[in-house]
């Protein structure tokens, strides 16, 4: 494989503790022959999850995240969890602006900054989620809206910081339920932007950002999406959420890239 490739699922507001555990269980034996060298697996549980997943499973198999957080390290926040919380729990990675965070819950951009640049300040790889809504789309604006989650994200963050971040992109139409996929080539054009804009915030550090796609990805478009020359993984809902089903579209994913 000439470059590594990036599979994450988000498990939202499903899946108890015991179900997340034994989700990930059989996820690291199903996938424990594919070399990490090749692909970095991680895996977004509830909160409530999350100290139970931390100790189920060898973590060189699979990176744990937390699906928010707030940038206060402790304060008057009731019903926020602190980087200090996950840091006690030793996780990897922290998702900051999940489209249904910004849509469902209304975060704005500002926001996302602070939880990006303290979940960096606390040394958690930090995956950004961006994605322009139907209406945004419809009236071209696409490319200005990516520019803008992501120049007003990762305000403030230094080159050196680079190698902690992965990007996102979810079009907000296309996910859940009522997501309208994505093609191939409109996700690699967006891609494009991403990686553009990412270039001239990061310089040639952005080389080592990966971008994934997220949206309805299912065994129908993994293959399609994955070959793209800018989508450098695939961020994975309902698809995922059964380790035999993520497994194979893992590889599937794989043969279609090395193939291609
Ligand atoms: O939101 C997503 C991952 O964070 C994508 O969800 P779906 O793959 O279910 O559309």
């Amino acid at each position: 494989m000439d470059k590594k490739l990036y599979f994450g699922t988000n498990l939202k507001m499903y899946k108890t503790i015991e179900e997340t555990v034994s989700y990930l269980k059989k996820l690291v034996e199903n996938t424990k022959d594919i070399s990490r060298d090749e692909i970095e697996l991680f895996v977004i549980p509830s909160y409530t999850s999350l100290s139970a997943a931390v100790t189920s499973v060898d973590r060189s198999f699979i990176k744990l995240g937390a699906q928010n957080m707030c940038w206060e390290d402790q304060g008057q926040f009731t019903g926020e969890i602190s980087p200090l919380m996950l840091k006690e729990l030793a996780l990897d990675m922290v998702m900051i602006g999940h489209s249904e965070r910004r849509h469902v819950f209304g975060e704005k951009d500002r926001e996302e900054n602070l939880k990006v640049k303290a979940s960096l300040a606390h040394g958690f790889d930090t995956l950004l989620c961006i994605g322009e809504t139907l209406e945004e789309k419809e009236y071209g604006i696409s490319p200005e809206i990516l520019r803008t989650q992501l120049k007003v994200g990762f305000h403030g963050v230094s080159r050196e910081q680079a190698d902690k971040i992965k990007v996102a992109y979810e079009p907000v139409w296309s996910i859940g339920v009522n997501g309208i996929p994505a093609s191939a080539e409109y996700a690699e054009e967006m891609h494009k932007v991403i990686k553009n804009c990412l270039e001239e915030l990061f310089g040639e550090k952005s080389a080592e950002i990966p971008v994934l796609y997220g949206g309805s990805v299912n065994p129908g478009n993994a293959e399609a999406m994955i070959v793209q020359p800018s989508i450098d993984g695939l961020f994975t809902g309902r698809a995922a959420w059964q380790a035999d089903d993520f497994d194979k579209l893992i590889r599937q994913a794989m043969n279609a890239y090395e193939k291609r």
